[in-house]
């Protein structure tokens, strides 16, 4: 079990980010407690990079302030704990796979496991000698996580490393992660757009949505906090939806000639919206319909739409 009191590993607080006057974060607050597995979702340009990228240092936030277990990303008691594999995972392609593993021991002496770098390279089939340059792109991801976890990084960041693998390559490369969170607590935060194959990995999740965090928590609270409801829409209401229904409980709702679904939060203390009877078919919504849910309610780029208004 996680000490409720520890220094929590990631912590945003009012976190704004401005590219030349461009608003590409806004009033970000969150919390990610540590040994958590955490998936950062969004449509393309809501902001997950530029998020990865203040929790590693390589950019400094407009306003508002990120913490890493409690230190300044950057410094080097945040690099220390910290490991990020970007979009393009940047490799030496003329180096050998061994000299890569040997650049990564370079760079974290104190801490680097030799053996756990090699034996994830191992499992995929990759020689210690061939370039990097010559790798499939899902060998590639292999040897940038085998330097991740070669570091025994705390944290580990991963901006949208299961895009270029096949299924049976995505499967392995998520295992390695489980088996790791497993073993020794790290803290993941774990980026992508492919949402089902993160259902059941993540126990937490962040969503943003033009650069506003839109959700963020445990993904057993959140399934437990709303309600997917289907059923014949009703001709007596405009919406469709149950007359007693409570509207400002409705995330989304869509009518498909009479037949309405809707996601709801449920009424505080109970599991189920109120207003809803038994005629109403109900159950507890996927992660995936809880996000396109909240995606589906809001305008895209709304904050560059605040940004306009203003
Ligand atoms: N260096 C930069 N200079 C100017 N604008 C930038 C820069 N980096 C990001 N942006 C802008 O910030 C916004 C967020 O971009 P970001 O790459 O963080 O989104 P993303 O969620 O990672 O997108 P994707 O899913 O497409 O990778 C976009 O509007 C983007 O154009």
């Amino acid at each position: 079990m996680n000490d409720p009191t520890a220094e929590p590993a990631l912590r945003a607080t009012a976190i704004g980010q401005r590219f030349r006057g461009n608003r590409a974060l806004h009033d970000c607050d969150f919390e990610l407690p540590a040994g958590r597995i955490a998936a950062l979702v969004g449509p393309n340009g809501a902001g997950k990079s530029t998020l990865f990228h203040l929790m590693t240092g390589l950019l400094r936030p407009t306003t508002g302030e990120m913490r890493v277990f409690g230190a300044v990303p950057g410094t080097r008691a945040a690099r220390t704990r910290t490991a990020f594999i970007s979009q393009d995972k940047p490799l030496y392609p003329q180096f050998t796979v061994a000299e890569m593993l040997a650049v990564g021991r370079r760079l974290s002496p104190r801490h680097w496991d030799q053996a756990k770098a090699e034996r994830i390279v191992g499992e995929g089939g990759i020689s210690p000698k061939t370039r990097i340059g010559t790798l499939s792109g899902g060998k590639r991801t292999r040897v940038a996580l085998a330097l991740a976890l070669g570091k025994q990084a705390d944290l580990l960041l991963l901006d949208e490393p299961l895009a270029d693998l096949d299924p049976l390559v995505r499967h392995e490369v998520t295992g390695l992660l489980m088996a790791e969170v497993a073993d020794r607590g790290i803290t993941v935060v774990i980026s992508s757009h492919v949402l089902p194959e993160l259902e059941n990995v993540c126990d937490h999740v962040l969503l943003l949505q033009g650069g506003r965090i839109r959700l963020a928590g445990d993904t057993q609270d959140l399934r437990e906090a709303y309600t997917r409801l289907t059923g014949r829409a009703d001709p007596d209401t405009p919406d469709g939806l149950p007359p007693g229904a409570d509207r400002a409980a409705v995330v989304h709702a869509t009518t498909t000639g009479r037949h309405l679904s809707a996601l709801l939060r449920n009424a505080p203390g109970t599991s189920l919206p109120s207003g809803v009877d038994e005629h109403w078919i109900t159950r507890a919504p996927s992660l995936e319909e809880i996000l396109l849910a909240h995606l589906r309610s809001a305008p895209r780029n709304a904050a560059h739409a605040t940004e306009a208004a203003a």
